[in-house]
C-alpha cells in the first residue's frame, strides 16, 4: 500500500492580496506552504507539490516532486493525479496548500476512513443560523440541518478518483464533488476549526494567533569539521575567499566553516551529515562549492517546517586572521541561508599553538545551530 498527498499550491491567491501568492507569504516566520508540507511529513509515503510555473525556483528548495498547475483547482489536481498514475499509489490525499494548520489527527482520520470507504473528507457541521440577504438586509432564512463546512485533505482510493477526474466535465469546487458525481460514497470525518483555509488578508492574523498558542518545538545541532592545509594562496571560509599563503585540501572547495554549519543543521534535523547527502565517492561533488550543501540543508529545514533561530560558528586557526573578514562571512552565510545577519555568528580562536591547528597544519571549525517550529 502506498499513500500519497497532493498539495495544490498553483493558485494566485487574489482574494488574499499581498506581494506574493498567499501560499508563499510568511506565517510565523516561514512560508505558508512550508507549514502545510511539514504537516504531512512522516504521515504519507509521498508528497507531490502542484505549483504555478512562476514559482518553480521558490518551490525547488522543498526537494519534492513538482507538477505544474492548471487554470483551475480541479485542473491542478488532475495534473498531479495523471503524474502519479502507474506509481503504485493506492490511497491519495488531496490538500489545499492554503490550509497550513491541518493536524496529524485529521490526516490520520481521513487515511483510516479510506480502509472502508472509497472517499473520505473532514468537515464541520454548520452551527450558525443561515440567512439569505440582499443589499445588507435579511431576506430569508435557510435550514442548517445536514449542512457541513468542507475541509481538506480529501482522500480517495487512487484509481477511482483518477477515473472520476478524467470523466468529470469540470467546474467542481472540490474533489468530493468529483467523486460523488462519479457515484462514489464519501465518508465525513471530524474536521478541525484550526484547519482553516487562508482566503482573505485577515485569515493570516487568525492563523498567526493559532500558531502562537501551539507548543514551540526547538531542536539543536552541532557540527565539527577539519581540513588540512596544502600549497596555495587562498582559502574559502564561511563563503568568503581569504588570501593566504596556503590553501585547504578537500574533495569540495574545503570551506571548513560552512561544512561545520551545514552538519549542525542536518544534526538538528537528525538527518545525518553532508557525507550522507553528498557522498565524497560521487565524482559530481568533486570541487563543489559548499553553498550547494548549505542551501540543501536549508531546504530540508523549510520542508520540515522549521526556521533558523540562530547559528554560531567558531573557526580554530592561528592564521589567516579572521577578524577582518568576520562581517563579510556573517553576511555571506546569511545571504545563502536567507536569514537576518543578526542570527548568524562567526568567531575565531587560536589553539595557543597547540595541536594540529597550532602547528598550522589545518583549520578546524565547530558550529551550533538552533531550529524552531511553532
Ligand atoms: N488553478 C489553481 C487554483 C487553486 N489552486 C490551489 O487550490 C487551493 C484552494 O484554492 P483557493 O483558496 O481558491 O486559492 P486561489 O485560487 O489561489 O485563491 P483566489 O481564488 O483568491 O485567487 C489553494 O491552495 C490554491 O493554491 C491550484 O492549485 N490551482
Ligand atoms: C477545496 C476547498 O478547500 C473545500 O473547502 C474549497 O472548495 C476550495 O477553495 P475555494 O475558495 O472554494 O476556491
Amino acid at each position: 500500500m502506498t499513500t500519497a498527498a497532493i498539495i495544490v499550491a498553483a493558485g494566485r491567491g487574489t482574494r488574499a492580496g499581498g506581494d506574493l501568492p498567499k501560499q508563499w507569504q510568511i506565517l510565523a516566520g516561514i512560508p505558508v506552504l512550508a507549514h502545510t508540507i511539514a504537516a504531512f511529513a512522516g504521515r504519507v509515503d509521498r508528497v507531490i507539490l502542484v505549483i504555478h510555473p512562476d514559482d518553480r525556483a521558490r518551490a525547488a528548495g522543498f526537494g519534492l516532486p513538482m507538477v505544474e498547475g492548471g487554470a483551475t483547482r480541479a485542473g491542478s489536481v488532475r495534473h498531479a493525479l495523471d503524474w502519479l498514475e502507474g506509481q503504485g499509489v493506492t490511497k491519495v490525499l488531496i490538500h489545499d496548500g492554503a490550509r497550513p494548520l491541518v493536524s496529524g489527527a485529521v490526516i490520520a482520520s481521513v487515511l483510516q476512513a479510506l480502509d472502508t470507504s472509497t472517499g473520505a473528507a473532514p468537515a464541520l457541521p454548520v452551527t450558525d443560523a443561515l440567512w439569505r440577504g440582499e443589499a445588507g438586509t435579511v431576506t430569508g432564512t435557510a435550514p442548517r440541518d445536514g449542512l457541513w463546512r468542507a475541509q481538506t485533505p480529501q482522500g480517495f482510493r487512487f484509481a477511482e478518483i483518477l477515473a472520476a477526474h478524467r470523466a468529470h466535465p469540470g467546474g467542481a469546487a472540490d474533489d468530493v464533488e468529483v467523486a460523488r458525481w462519479a457515484g462514489h460514497a464519501v465518508t465525513i470525518v471530524p474536521g478541525d476549526e484550526d484547519n482553516m483555509k487562508l482566503t482573505y488578508p485577515q485569515d493570516f492574523i487568525r492563523a498567526e494567533k493559532i500558531l502562537k498558542g501551539r507548543d514551540m518545538d526547538i531542536r539543536l545541532g552541532n557540527g565539527y569539521d577539519v581540513h588540512a592545509f596544502t600549497t596555495g594562496d587562498q582559502v574559502w571560509l564561511c563563503g568568503v575567499n581569504v588570501p593566504h599563503d596556503k590553501a585547504l585540501l578537500g574533495h569540495s572547495d574545503a570551506d571548513v566553516g560552512m561544512h561545520a554549519l551545514t552538519d549542525a543543521i542536518y544534526g538538528a534535523l537528525a538527518e545525518g551529515d553532508i557525507g550522507v547527502h553528498f557522498p565524497p565517492s560521487d565524482p559530481q561533488w568533486k570541487g563543489a562549492e559548499s553553498h550547494i550543501f548549505l542551501r540543501h540543508a536549508m531546504g530540508r529545514v523549510a520542508a520540515r517546517g522549521y526556521r533558523i533561530a540562530n547559528c554560531d560558528v567558531t573557526l580554530v586557526c592561528e592564521r589567516p586572521k579572521i577578524g577582518p573578514h568576520q562581517a563579510a562571512m556573517r553576511a555571506a552565510l546569511a545571504g545563502i541561508m536567507g536569514v537576518d545577519m543578526d542570527r548568524i555568528s562567526v568567531k575565531a580562536t587560536t589553539s595557543e599553538r597547540l595541536g594540529f591547528t597550532g602547528r598550522e597544519e589545518g583549520i578546524a571549525a565547530l558550529a551550533t545551530c538552533a531550529l524552531v517550529r511553532a
